[in-house]
């Protein structure tokens, strides 16, 4: 099937970057959330994000003004019907997903592809509340979208093989690199990320370290861009603790136990990055302060 038109759900960090390099690339892109401020916004931060890459000469001026032009926003979720390729990325919650689904699919041309950027959740289940199993993907990018070069591929237990054709094609023409996963919890980053994420946090809580001295120990002893208590700050602290549940439910092993001190942090509503304040309180105008 030839892919002209996406349509993305949810307009937050992973929304409004997936909107962003789609558009970059030539899509049609339609982009939803049911909070309209969060569009409004993601349209800002795609344009900002587009104008460093301008400035840094990544991207022409022309590239970036045609992308801005093939997004449109929309808080309807049927105004995605005519997509013939949708990425879900909403909350991280099944029960949001299932709804989200369920509200769209009477919308949906019986040929377009549903696909979820899902960190953990399982694709066979997503697929089978649906009416396109064997259209029906995993599509799994990486934060910052318009830095990272990975997207998983995640095939659901009947997916079919032209759908799987289908959503590489895409990863081709975003210039990234497409790794395949079999479908279980977390994929393969997840599963291996997250359990180091909340090893950190740990350390945190049994006092082993500070918030300054484990991320200082990561980034300069294991020679890692951030922290791990930076990037879990950065991916949001409640998608973390999300996917650790789903680590811990779906394989029924300890070693999965999401650390209390994490579920404190989201219970305090804590995010990270996006609520302005996690492991570092990002609230003042200097740099981040740790908070323990
Ligand atoms: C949870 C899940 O399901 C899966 C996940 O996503 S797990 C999270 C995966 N992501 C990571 O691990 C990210 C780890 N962090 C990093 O790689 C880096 O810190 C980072 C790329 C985010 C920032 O790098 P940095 O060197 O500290 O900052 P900075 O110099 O500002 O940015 C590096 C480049 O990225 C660009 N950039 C950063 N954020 C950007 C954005 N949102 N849009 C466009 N460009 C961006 C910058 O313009 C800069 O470009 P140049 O190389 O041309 O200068
Ligand atoms: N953060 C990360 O590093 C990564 C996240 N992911 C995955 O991407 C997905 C999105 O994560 P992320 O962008 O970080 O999350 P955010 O919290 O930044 O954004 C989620 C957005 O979805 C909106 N939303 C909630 N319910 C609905 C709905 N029913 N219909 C439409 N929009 C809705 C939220 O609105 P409101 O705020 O009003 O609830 C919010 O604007 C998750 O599945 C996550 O696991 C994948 C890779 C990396």
């Amino acid at each position: 099937m030839d892919i002209t038109s996406i349509g993305i759900v949810g307009a937050g960090q992973m929304g409004n970057g997936i909107a962003h390099v789609c558009a970059l690339a030539g899509y049609d892109v339609t982009l939803t959330d049911v909070n309209s401020d969060a569009l409004e916004e993601a349209v800002k931060i795609i344009g900002t994000n587009l104008d460093r890459q301008v400035s840094r000469e990544k991207i022409a001026q022309n590239d970036r003004d045609a992308a801005m032009q093939r997004i449109r926003t929309t808080s309807a979720l049927i105004d995605l019907g005519p997509s013939d390729l949708i990425i879900e990325a909403a909350t991280e919650r099944e029960d949001v997903k299932h709804a989200i689904f369920a509200e769209l699919l009477p919308a949906l041309k019986p040929e377009t592809i549903l696909t979820s950027n899902t960190s953990s959740i399982s694709i066979t289940r997503l697929a089978s509340r649906t009416d396109r199993p064997e259209k029906f993907m995993g599509f799994h990018f990486m934060n910052p979208v318009p830095v990272m070069q990975l997207v998983e591929l995640i095939r659901g237990i009947a997916t079919d093989e032209p759908t799987y054709d289908a959503c590489r094609s895409v990863v081709d023409r975003l210039e990234k690199t497409a790794a395949t996963a079999e479908d279980f919890p977390a994929f393969i980053v997840n599963r291996i990320l997250m359990p180091m994420i909340n090893e950190a946090v740990y350390t945190l809580y049994e006092g082993v370290g500070t918030v300054t001295s484990i991320d200082t120990s990561l980034k300069l002893g294991a020679n890692h861009p951030m922290g791990p208590l930076e990037l879990a700050d950065f991916i949001g602290l409640d998608t973390c603790l999300a996917i650790m549940n789903v680590l811990h439910d779906g394989l029924a092993d300890t070693k999965y136990r999401p650390c209390p001190l994490l579920t404190k942090y989201v219970e305090a509503g804590w995010l990270g990055r996006k609520t302005q304040r996690g492991f570092y309180d990002y609230r003042g105008e200097g740099d981040p302060v740790p908070t323990r």
